[in-house]
C-alpha cells in the first residue's frame, strides 16, 4: 500500500465482565503514550448505525427470532463498523482496539446459539471481507466471577441484566470454553490473558505481549509514527 502503513487491528475477547473494555482502554493509554494513533471502539457498535443495531441486539427483541436472526444483524452491525470505522483508521495508519469482534459471533451464536459454521462463515466473508485481527487478546476468566463483577458494575449504572448477561450457568461455561478452543485453534492469532489477576498486572502482561510483538522490533521513530 502506498502512504501511510495499514495500522494494527487488536481486538479483546471473552465472556462477561471479565475486564475487556478496562484493558482496552489501558492498552490505548499506553499507546498514545508511545505515539501512536489508538481508535478505540465496540462491537456490536461503533458507529451510530451500529450503535442502533446495537441497542435492538441487547433489548432481546431478536431472541424470539433466533440465533441465526441473531448473528445477520450482528453481521450487519458490523458491516458499518467495518467500512466506516476501521477500515478508515487501519488505512491511515491507526490502530485499531476493539472490544468483541467476529470471535464472540463464532462462541455466542456458533458454539452456544448453534448457527452451523458454514452460515457464519459466510455472514464473517460478507461483513469483514479479508480483515483479520493482527493480535487477539482472549481475557480468561471463571463466568461466576465476570458475572458478579458486570452485576456490581450494572448495579451502579442502574442497568439491567441484557439479553446474553441473562443467560444461565451453563451457557456462560459453555462461552469460556468457545473462547478458549478458538485461542487453542489460533495460537498466532490468539493470546490468552488470565482475567483473575488485579487490573494492573494484566494490564501489564498485555502490554508486555503487544510491545514484543509489535514495538520492540522496530526502531522507535517507527513505533512513533
Ligand atoms: N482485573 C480486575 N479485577 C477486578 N475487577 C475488575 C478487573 N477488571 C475489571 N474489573 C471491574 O469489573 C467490571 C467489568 O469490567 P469491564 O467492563 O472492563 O469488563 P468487560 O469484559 O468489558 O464486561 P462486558 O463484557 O460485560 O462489557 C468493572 O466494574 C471493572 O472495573
Ligand atoms: C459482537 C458480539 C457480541 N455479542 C454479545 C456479547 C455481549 O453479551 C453483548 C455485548 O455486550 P458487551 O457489554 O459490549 O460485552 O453482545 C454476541 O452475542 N455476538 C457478537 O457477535
Amino acid at each position: 500500500m502506498t502512504g501511510a502503513e495499514r495500522g494494527r487491528f487488536i481486538t479483546f475477547e471473552g465472556g462477561e465482565g471479565v475486564g475487556k473494555s478496562t484493558q482496552l482502554r489501558r492498552l490505548a493509554e499506553h499507546l498514545r503514550a508511545c505515539g501512536i494513533e489508538a481508535v478505540t471502539t465496540r462491537e456490536p457498535g461503533g458507529t451510530p448505525k451500529a450503535e442502533r443495531l446495537r441497542r435492538i441486539l441487547l433489548s432481546g427483541r431478536i431472541a424470539p427470532l433466533g440465533a441465526l436472526a441473531e448473528a445477520t444483524l450482528f453481521a450487519a452491525a458490523r458491516i458499518d463498523h467495518v467500512e466506516n470505522l476501521i477500515a478508515p483508521s487501519l488505512a491511515r495508519g491507526a490502530w485499531v482496539l476493539c472490544d468483541r469482534f467476529t470471535d464472540s459471533t463464532r462462541a455466542y451464536q456458533g458454539a452456544r446459539g448453534g448457527v452451523e459454521p458454514q452460515a457464519l462463515a459466510l455472514l464473517e466473508k460478507a461483513a469483514v471481507g479479508d480483515l483479520e485481527p493482527d493480535l487477539t487478546i482472549v481475557i480468561d476468566l471463571p463466568p461466576k466471577d465476570g458475572l458478579a463483577r458486570a452485576a456490581v458494575r450494572r448495579e451502579v449504572a442502574g442497568e439491567r441484566a441484557d439479553r446474553f448477561e441473562a443467560e444461565d450457568g451453563g451457557f456462560h461455561e459453555g462461552l469460556r470454553r468457545a473462547f478458549l478452543d478458538i485461542a487453542e485453534r489460533e495460537p498466532e492469532r490468539c493470546c490468552v490473558v488470565n482475567g483473575a489477576l488485579p487490573p494492573d498486572e494484566v494490564a501489564r502482561a498485555i502490554r508486555q505481549l503487544v510491545d514484543a510483538r509489535f514495538l520492540d522490533a522496530q526502531p522507535a521513530a517507527t513505533a512513533a509514527q
